[in-house]
């Protein structure tokens, strides 16, 4: 099985997320993508998104009915701060078989250099970068002193193509905010949960 791994905030998800999953399990071939809620995401640890029920049930809605997407527990399961090459070990447990693809976009791409155990995470899994309006994928830093030649040409190869989509959480959570439109930003059913459960409007909704 070829299983693409798919870490991120998501508060909340929205239509980036999604075309970035889609579009790397088309052209990186996958199985299933599964998408992981981070507890804490080691680079962001002073964010403070949704609580965890929002995030899975917001994930949950947004892929019903694509057979390939999963939303996987594991990194809100172990709890304290979500490195990625935990992660992979996990999974390589729980599906000893599978070809792993760890899914990236350009701006997390960008502070890879910065990521625990990077050459174990090669290791682990193929990485697979998609672009993000302002971050240039070719502008690798730091990454040549670290990352072995065919590491380099491995992350090379699955450049993965995809219409550039301007959309983050963070502007979505300032429209909510400010009682502006989110229509067409995430899922209807995404919008219409937001909307019901009153997610990043009261204290409440950031508590796990
Ligand atoms: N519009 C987008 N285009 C391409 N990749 C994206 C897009 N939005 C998010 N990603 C990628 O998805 C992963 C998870 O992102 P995350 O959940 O942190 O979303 P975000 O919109 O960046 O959130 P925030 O604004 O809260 O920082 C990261 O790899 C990120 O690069
Ligand atoms: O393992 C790390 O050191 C590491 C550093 C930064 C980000 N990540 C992971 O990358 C994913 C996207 O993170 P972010 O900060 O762009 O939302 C999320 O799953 C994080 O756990 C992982």
């Amino acid at each position: 099985m070829r299983l693409g791994i798919y870490g991120g905030s998501f508060s909340p998800i929205h239509h980036g997320h999604l075309l970035l999953a889609e579009s790397c399990r088309e052209q990186c071939q996958l199985d299933e993508v599964w998408f992981l809620p981070a507890a804490v995401s080691p680079l962001k640890q002073d964010a403070n998104p949704a609580s965890n029920a929002h995030r899975v049930a917001m994930l949950e809605l947004a892929i019903a009915g694509n057979q390939a997407f999963k939303v996987s527990p594991i990194e809100l399961e172990r709890g304290g701060i979500s490195y990625t090459v935990d992660t992979l070990r996990e999974v390589q447990q729980i599906v000893p078989h599978a070809q792993l693809f760890l899914l990236v976009g350009a701006d997390s791409f960008a502070g890879f250099y910065h990521w625990r155990a990077i050459n174990e995470i090669c290791e682990l899994a193929t990485i697979c970068t998609v672009g993000r309006p302002g971050s240039d994928l070719n502008d690798w830093g730091r990454l040549p002193e670290v990352l072995t030649d065919d590491q380099m040409i491995q992350i090379k190869e699955h450049f993965v193509e995809m219409p550039l989509i301007g959309l983050s959480s963070t502007d979505i959570r300032q429209r909510i905010a400010d009682g502006r439109s989110i229509r067409y930003m995430v899922p209807r059913s995404v919008e219409k949960y937001i909307e019901t459960q009153h997610v990043f409007r009261s204290q409440e909704s950031h508590v796990s």
